[in-house]
Protein backbone atom coordinates (compact mmCIF):
# COMPACT_ATOMS: atom_id res chain seq x y z
CA UNK A 1 0.00 0.00 0.00
CA UNK A 2 1.13 3.75 -0.59
CA UNK A 3 2.18 5.41 1.99
CA UNK A 4 0.12 8.39 3.03
CA UNK A 5 1.03 11.97 2.33
CA UNK A 6 2.78 14.33 5.34
CA UNK A 7 -0.28 16.51 6.11
CA UNK A 8 1.53 18.26 8.93
CA UNK A 9 5.53 18.29 9.86
CA UNK A 10 6.85 20.52 12.98
CA UNK A 11 10.29 20.37 13.13
CA UNK A 12 12.32 21.47 16.69
CA UNK A 13 9.35 23.95 17.75
CA UNK A 14 10.61 25.96 20.72
CA UNK A 15 8.69 28.52 22.94
CA UNK A 16 9.31 30.50 25.73
CA UNK A 17 6.95 33.17 27.72
CA UNK A 18 10.11 35.30 29.23
CA UNK A 19 12.66 32.87 31.12
CA UNK A 20 10.22 29.86 31.18
CA UNK A 21 10.71 27.41 27.92
CA UNK A 22 6.71 26.03 28.03
CA UNK A 23 7.90 24.06 24.92
CA UNK A 24 11.40 22.81 23.40
CA UNK A 25 13.01 20.17 20.73
CA UNK A 26 8.89 19.61 20.14
CA UNK A 27 9.02 17.93 16.26
CA UNK A 28 5.77 15.99 15.31
CA UNK A 29 4.80 14.03 11.59
CA UNK A 30 1.39 13.81 10.97
CA UNK A 31 0.19 11.91 7.68
CA UNK A 32 -3.33 11.71 6.20
CA UNK A 33 -5.72 9.12 8.03
CA UNK A 34 -3.69 9.76 11.30
CA UNK A 35 -4.77 11.53 14.65
CA UNK A 36 -2.40 12.45 17.17
CA UNK A 37 -3.82 13.03 20.56
CA UNK A 38 -1.71 15.93 23.07
CA UNK A 39 -1.77 14.94 26.47
CA UNK A 40 -0.57 16.55 29.75
CA UNK A 41 -1.05 17.90 32.54
CA UNK A 42 -2.65 21.25 33.02
CA UNK A 43 -0.20 23.39 31.78
CA UNK A 44 2.21 21.30 29.85
CA UNK A 45 1.87 23.29 26.96
CA UNK A 46 -0.84 21.65 25.05
CA UNK A 47 -2.50 24.35 23.71
CA UNK A 48 0.97 26.65 23.45
CA UNK A 49 1.71 23.92 20.37
CA UNK A 50 -1.62 23.73 18.84
CA UNK A 51 -1.90 27.43 19.05
CA UNK A 52 1.48 27.40 16.87
CA UNK A 53 0.19 24.76 14.89
CA UNK A 54 -2.26 26.89 13.24
CA UNK A 55 -0.47 30.14 13.23
CA UNK A 56 -2.03 31.58 16.30
CA UNK A 57 1.31 31.99 17.67
CA UNK A 58 4.81 32.87 16.83
CA UNK A 59 7.24 29.93 17.89
CA UNK A 60 10.50 31.31 18.73
CA UNK A 61 12.30 28.55 17.16
CA UNK A 62 11.05 25.83 14.85
CA UNK A 63 9.48 25.51 11.38
CA UNK A 64 5.33 24.27 11.01
CA UNK A 65 4.35 23.03 6.95
CA UNK A 66 0.95 21.85 6.56
CA UNK A 67 0.43 20.35 3.14
CA UNK A 68 4.43 21.33 2.18
CA UNK A 69 3.86 25.06 2.91
CA UNK A 70 4.96 27.29 5.88
CA UNK A 71 1.73 27.85 8.18
CA UNK A 72 0.72 31.54 8.35
CA UNK A 73 -2.77 32.10 9.95
CA UNK A 74 -3.76 34.66 7.50
CA UNK A 75 -2.30 33.12 4.51
CA UNK A 76 -5.31 31.84 2.29
CA UNK A 77 -3.39 28.37 1.71
CA UNK A 78 -3.09 28.06 5.32
CA UNK A 79 -6.70 28.92 6.15
CA UNK A 80 -7.98 27.04 3.35
CA UNK A 81 -5.97 23.96 4.52
CA UNK A 82 -6.45 23.72 8.34
CA UNK A 83 -9.64 23.66 10.33
CA UNK A 84 -9.08 24.58 13.84
CA UNK A 85 -11.35 24.57 17.10
CA UNK A 86 -9.41 26.30 19.91
CA UNK A 87 -10.19 28.52 22.65
CA UNK A 88 -13.47 29.68 22.13
CA UNK A 89 -14.49 31.03 19.08
CA UNK A 90 -15.84 34.38 18.34
CA UNK A 91 -18.74 34.99 16.44
CA UNK A 92 -20.78 37.72 14.77
CA UNK A 93 -23.02 38.49 17.55
CA UNK A 94 -25.87 39.48 14.90
CA UNK A 95 -25.52 36.43 12.62
CA UNK A 96 -27.56 32.94 13.54
CA UNK A 97 -26.53 29.81 13.79
CA UNK A 98 -27.05 28.39 10.25
CA UNK A 99 -25.86 31.81 8.94
CA UNK A 100 -22.49 31.08 10.36
CA UNK A 101 -22.65 28.12 9.00
CA UNK A 102 -23.56 29.24 5.56
CA UNK A 103 -21.49 31.99 5.42
CA UNK A 104 -18.10 29.55 6.42
CA UNK A 105 -19.37 27.31 3.46
CA UNK A 106 -19.75 29.87 1.11
CA UNK A 107 -16.37 31.64 1.85
CA UNK A 108 -14.91 28.24 1.29
CA UNK A 109 -16.85 27.66 -2.17
CA UNK A 110 -18.18 23.78 -0.48
CA UNK A 111 -20.37 23.00 -3.61
CA UNK A 112 -24.00 22.51 -2.19
CA UNK A 113 -23.28 24.40 0.85
CA UNK A 114 -26.73 24.35 1.52
CA UNK A 115 -26.95 20.60 2.02
CA UNK A 116 -23.81 20.46 3.69
CA UNK A 117 -24.88 22.93 6.28
CA UNK A 118 -27.74 21.58 6.66
CA UNK A 119 -26.72 17.84 7.64
CA UNK A 120 -23.84 19.18 10.15
CA UNK A 121 -26.72 21.16 11.93
CA UNK A 122 -28.28 17.79 12.32
CA UNK A 123 -25.27 15.91 13.29
CA UNK A 124 -24.69 18.54 16.36
CA UNK A 125 -28.04 18.88 17.02
CA UNK A 126 -28.35 22.72 16.55
CA UNK A 127 -31.46 22.50 14.01
CA UNK A 128 -33.90 23.83 16.61
CA UNK A 129 -31.18 26.46 17.44
CA UNK A 130 -30.55 27.05 13.76
CA UNK A 131 -32.42 30.62 13.77
CA UNK A 132 -30.95 31.82 17.47
CA UNK A 133 -28.25 34.45 17.94
CA UNK A 134 -24.63 32.92 19.32
CA UNK A 135 -25.49 35.08 22.24
CA UNK A 136 -28.77 32.65 23.23
CA UNK A 137 -27.02 29.33 22.76
CA UNK A 138 -26.23 27.34 26.28
CA UNK A 139 -22.32 27.00 26.48
CA UNK A 140 -22.32 23.43 25.30
CA UNK A 141 -24.59 24.63 22.44
CA UNK A 142 -21.98 27.28 21.29
CA UNK A 143 -19.15 24.41 21.67
CA UNK A 144 -21.16 22.10 19.14
CA UNK A 145 -21.04 25.57 16.76
CA UNK A 146 -17.52 25.83 16.98
CA UNK A 147 -17.17 22.22 15.72
CA UNK A 148 -19.79 22.42 13.14
CA UNK A 149 -17.49 25.48 11.65
CA UNK A 150 -14.41 23.19 11.01
CA UNK A 151 -17.11 20.26 9.49
CA UNK A 152 -18.87 22.66 6.77
CA UNK A 153 -15.74 23.73 5.38
CA UNK A 154 -12.91 21.62 3.19
CA UNK A 155 -9.87 20.62 5.29
CA UNK A 156 -6.68 18.56 5.34
CA UNK A 157 -6.02 19.14 8.98
CA UNK A 158 -7.86 19.70 11.95
CA UNK A 159 -6.22 20.84 14.74
CA UNK A 160 -9.13 20.81 18.35
CA UNK A 161 -7.97 22.18 21.43
CA UNK A 162 -10.07 19.94 24.29
CA UNK A 163 -13.07 19.60 21.78
CA UNK A 164 -14.66 17.88 24.39
CA UNK A 165 -14.94 20.68 26.33
CA UNK A 166 -18.61 21.75 27.83
CA UNK A 167 -20.22 18.67 25.62
CA UNK A 168 -22.87 16.49 27.68
CA UNK A 169 -21.63 12.53 27.63
CA UNK A 170 -23.78 12.03 24.02
CA UNK A 171 -22.01 14.83 22.59
CA UNK A 172 -18.88 13.49 23.76
CA UNK A 173 -19.71 9.76 22.27
CA UNK A 174 -21.06 11.19 18.86
CA UNK A 175 -17.69 13.58 18.96
CA UNK A 176 -15.25 10.38 19.34
CA UNK A 177 -17.22 8.69 16.51
CA UNK A 178 -17.06 11.42 14.41
CA UNK A 179 -13.85 12.26 14.81
CA UNK A 180 -12.44 8.53 14.05
CA UNK A 181 -14.81 8.69 10.96
CA UNK A 182 -12.96 11.78 9.48
CA UNK A 183 -9.90 10.00 10.35
CA UNK A 184 -11.01 6.77 8.75
CA UNK A 185 -11.64 9.21 5.33
CA UNK A 186 -8.04 10.25 5.27
CA UNK A 187 -8.23 13.34 7.29
CA UNK A 188 -5.08 14.35 9.80
CA UNK A 189 -5.98 15.48 13.18
CA UNK A 190 -4.05 16.68 16.36
CA UNK A 191 -6.05 17.47 19.16
CA UNK A 192 -5.58 18.19 23.05
CA UNK A 193 -7.69 16.09 25.41
CA UNK A 194 -8.28 15.28 29.20
CA UNK A 195 -10.89 12.72 28.13
CA UNK A 196 -9.48 9.25 27.68
CA UNK A 197 -12.51 7.77 25.99
CA UNK A 198 -11.90 10.49 23.25
CA UNK A 199 -8.31 9.55 23.04
CA UNK A 200 -8.40 5.58 22.94
CA UNK A 201 -11.35 6.16 20.47
CA UNK A 202 -10.03 8.59 17.88
CA UNK A 203 -6.02 8.71 18.78
CA UNK A 204 -3.12 6.22 16.31
CA UNK A 205 -0.85 8.05 18.30
CA UNK A 206 -0.46 10.20 21.34
CA UNK A 207 2.15 12.21 22.75
CA UNK A 208 2.31 12.98 26.27
CA UNK A 209 3.93 16.70 26.89
CA UNK A 210 5.84 17.51 30.47
CA UNK A 211 5.81 19.35 32.87
CA UNK A 212 7.43 23.05 32.01
CA UNK A 213 10.46 24.42 32.78
CA UNK A 214 11.82 27.51 34.84
N1 LIG B 1 0.88 34.45 26.89
C1 LIG B 1 1.46 33.80 27.91
N2 LIG B 1 2.28 34.41 28.76
C2 LIG B 1 2.88 33.75 29.78
N3 LIG B 1 2.69 32.44 30.02
C3 LIG B 1 1.87 31.78 29.21
C4 LIG B 1 1.21 32.40 28.11
N4 LIG B 1 0.45 31.46 27.48
C5 LIG B 1 0.64 30.31 28.16
N5 LIG B 1 1.49 30.49 29.18
C6 LIG B 1 1.94 29.48 30.13
O1 LIG B 1 2.40 28.39 29.38
C7 LIG B 1 2.11 27.17 30.07
C8 LIG B 1 1.44 26.23 29.12
O2 LIG B 1 0.11 26.68 28.86
P1 LIG B 1 -0.85 25.89 27.89
O3 LIG B 1 -2.12 26.66 27.83
O4 LIG B 1 -0.13 25.60 26.64
O5 LIG B 1 -1.05 24.53 28.71
P2 LIG B 1 -2.03 23.31 28.44
O6 LIG B 1 -1.21 22.06 28.44
O7 LIG B 1 -2.86 23.55 27.25
O8 LIG B 1 -2.92 23.33 29.77
P3 LIG B 1 -4.43 22.91 30.08
O9 LIG B 1 -4.44 21.40 30.19
O10 LIG B 1 -4.66 23.57 31.41
O11 LIG B 1 -5.31 23.45 28.99
C9 LIG B 1 1.31 27.53 31.29
O12 LIG B 1 2.16 27.52 32.41
C10 LIG B 1 0.82 28.94 30.99
O13 LIG B 1 0.66 29.68 32.16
Amino acid sequence: MARKSTVLKVSKLRRAYGPVTIVEDFSLEVRAGEAVALTGRNGSGKSTVLRCLVGADRPDEGTVEVCGHPVVETSARTRRDVATVIDDLDFFPDLSVVEHLDLLARAHGVPDADGVVDEVLEQVQLVPQSGQLPGTLSSGQRRRLGLATAFVRPRELLVLDEPEARLDVEGVTWLANRLRAERQDGLAIVFASHEPSLVDTVATRVVELGAPRG
